[in-house]
């Protein structure tokens, strides 16, 4: 056990903030949660579980949710943020006040922001302006909630421009269970997180349609190429995405029935119309909102992201699947690495 002395902050009590609180709280730590509703709140602290979000997991007695920000957050060195991508600006200003210079701030949330195109860093910063863009981080990579709070064994990256402070945000989360590595490509982990869930609803869709294996690990393999254009027009280093946050996640969300992403494709792939599926998931799907913003990022930064415009053509402009498939499959013919000598777009 480590890290006896010291409270982290987590806000956001859904499936992964819960998870990655009982991670903290295995390694000594405590953990003061946000919570949004009271309920939610007495549920935690009372029963010891988080009934909606993570069943059939018991909490460490060393996880307390609270529904005031100032219990949270007074104090705390380490604020982990881990609220779905639609509510990452309303929370950073709503921590903004106990932010001091000595804080870091890691966020875990898959996404970027839809009217923006922004991502969560570029969000947190640009809220909170005198927080330096070092003491901002993210942690990413192929970690389902229902697994990491079962301490089955699980990779994941922190990413941060400066090591050391990336480092000491590996030390508080690293355990045998739970292996964390560093990265400093901040817009490579972001953009490689938040997109991979667009090709997870492809790759529902896929085996909603029931179009097999082969079909699946095209979705993955291109997807890859896709995200990865987009990446390095944003500024990535291409090599996160061969890591954990661009390969690694994208497999896990591809291819697990945990994955909400891979869920409501499923969903949609069974012809069940998207309003439905969202009702009916009643967690966040990070990738339909994903799929919005990348079609426009696409467009404004000239990048070809063809599995992701078809997406979105079914999404939001009803077209038929099988008819995306057709429009995909049939293509004018190309060279498979052509995107690799800077001939991407
Ligand atoms: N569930 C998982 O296995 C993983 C999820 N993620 C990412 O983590 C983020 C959060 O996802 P989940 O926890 O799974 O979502 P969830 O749907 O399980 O829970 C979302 C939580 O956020 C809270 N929330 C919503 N708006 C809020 C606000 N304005 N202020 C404070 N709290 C608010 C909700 O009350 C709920 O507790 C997403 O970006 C997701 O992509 C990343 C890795 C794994
Ligand atoms: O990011 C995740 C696993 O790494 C979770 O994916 P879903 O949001 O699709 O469940």
């Amino acid at each position: 056990m480590k890290g006896q002395e010291q409270s982290i902050a987590v806000v956001g009590a859904g499936s992964w903030g819960t998870a990655l609180s009982i991670v903290l709280a295995n390694n000594g730590y405590h953990v003061d949660l946000y919570a949004r509703d009271e309920e939610q709140k007495r549920v935690i602290n009372e029963k010891k579980i988080n009934k909606r979000y993570l069943s059939g997991v018991e909490l460490p007695d060393n996880i307390v949710a609270h529904t005031s920000y100032k219990d949270v957050l007074e104090g705390k060195k380490f604020i982990i943020l881990v609220v779905p991508s639609h509510a990452m600006r309303e929370t950073a200003r709503n921590i903004k006040p106990f932010v001091t210079e000595n804080t870091i701030v890691t966020h875990a949330t898959k996404g970027i922001e839809l009217n923006t195109y922004k991502r969560m860093s570029e969000v947190i910063h640009e809220e909170i302006p005198a927080l330096f863009p070092e003491r901002i981080l993210v942690l990413s990579g192929p970690s389902h909630a229902e697994e990491v709070s079962r301490k089955m064994p699980t990779t994941v990256v922190i990413s941060g421009k400066e090591t050391s402070i990336a480092e000491e945000v590996q030390d508080i989360f690293i355990n045998n269970d739970f292996r964390v590595y560093t990265n400093s490509d901040v817009v490579g982990t972001e953009v490689a997180g938040s997109l991979k869930n667009i090709i997870a609803l492809g790759a529902g869709l896929s085996d909603g349609l029931e179009f097999g294996d082969n079909a699946k690990a095209a979705l993955i393999t291109r997807g890859l190429t896709e995200i990865s254009r987009l990446g390095i027009e944003m500024g990535a280093n291409p090599l996160t995405f061969l890591g954990l946050a661009g390969v690694g996640d994208l497999v896990v969300t591809c291819t697990s029935q945990h994955s909400r992403n891979w869920r409501a494709g499923y969903m949609l792939g069974k012809g069940k119309n998207l309003e439905m599926v969202l009702e009916e998931m009643g967690m966040v799907v990070e990738g339909v909102k994903t799929t919005k913003a990348a079609y426009h990022l696409s467009q404004q930064l000239n990048v070809k992201m063809p599995i992701t415009n078809e997406l979105f053509k079914v999404l939001f402009e009803n077209k038929n699947p099988k008819s995306a498939v057709n429009d995909l499959m049939g293509r004018v013919k190309t060279h498979e690495t052509e995107w690799v000598f800077n001939d991407y777009r």
